[in-house]
């Protein structure tokens, strides 16, 4: 089986992520592709700092959103394999875990431009080269110039195995879809309905302030 991981913090999921998904399902004849939240990731601010029980609950929210975006498709399936508050993820770690547990199984881990250019900056970076395939799209200012000079950059000094995965352009990201849910602004479209349903009836990323108002009212 072939197999695409899908890594993020997904704080939430979006269709930037989705459509990754999709297109590397497709273009490299993927069977399934495992949406794979990270629990703690050491290199996001999404933990709260010593306040366990918010990180397990935004944990909680961030895995539900991608329950919901991904239901009904066959072939996405959600990994709860870095899914702990407490433990850090980190991607060698995990590829190599995936390598021991499923040795029948080829892994192609996807990302975006910005991870593929931070790589060298993660934690035993050297390690995922041999667990995977890495499968790297374009997004915000790099063009497939820069990519293919990155990807042969990696591939000559770690003997990387990377593809350009050619996916639509789409300058969305978390960071947009919090802020504008933060001011009330429409995430319709950015996200799948049911996860902006989700993001609503949760009043996920609202003001602290219009969060008591809701109570209140
Ligand atoms: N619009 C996009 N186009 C291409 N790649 C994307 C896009 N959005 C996310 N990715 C890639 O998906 C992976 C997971 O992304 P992540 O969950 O951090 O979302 P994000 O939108 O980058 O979040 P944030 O804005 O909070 O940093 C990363 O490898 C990232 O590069
Ligand atoms: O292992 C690391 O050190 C590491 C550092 C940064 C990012 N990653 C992984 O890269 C993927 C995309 O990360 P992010 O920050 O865009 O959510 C996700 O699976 C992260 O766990 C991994």
């Amino acid at each position: 089986m072939k197999i695409g991981i899908m890594g993020g913090t997904f704080d939430p999921v979006h269709i930037g992520h989705l459509l990754l998904g999709e297109f590397a399902y497709e273009d490299f004849g993927l069977d399934e592709i495992w949406f794979l939240p990270n629990g703690n990731p050491p290199h996001k601010d999404t933990a709260t700092h010593n306040d366990r029980t918010e990180d397990e609950k935004a944990l909680k929210h961030r895995v539900e959103m991608i329950r919901l975006a991904i239901l009904g498709v066959p072939h996405f399936k959600l990994s709860l394999h870095e899914a702990s508050a407490v433990r850090h993820s980190y991607t060698y770690r995990t590829m190599q875990e995936f390598n021991s547990a499923y040795p029948d199984c080829e892994f192609y881990f996807i990302l975006g431009a910005d991870s593929l250019f931070a790589i060298e900056k993660w934690r035993f970076f050297k390690e995922i080269f041999p667990t995977c395939t890495i499968l790297a799209a374009m997004r915000d200012d790099k063009d497939v110039k820069d990519m293919e000079r990155q990807i042969a950059y990696l591939s000559e000094k770690y003997g990387a195995r990377i593809e350009l995965l050619r996916a639509p352009l789409l300058e969305i990201s978390s960071t947009t879809i919090r802020q504008r849910a933060s001011k009330g602004l429409s995430i319709h479209y950015m996200v799948p309905d049911s996860v902006a349903e989700y993001i609503k009836q949760n009043s996920l990323y609202r003001e602290e302030s219009d969060k008591a108002g809701k109570q209140d009212g």
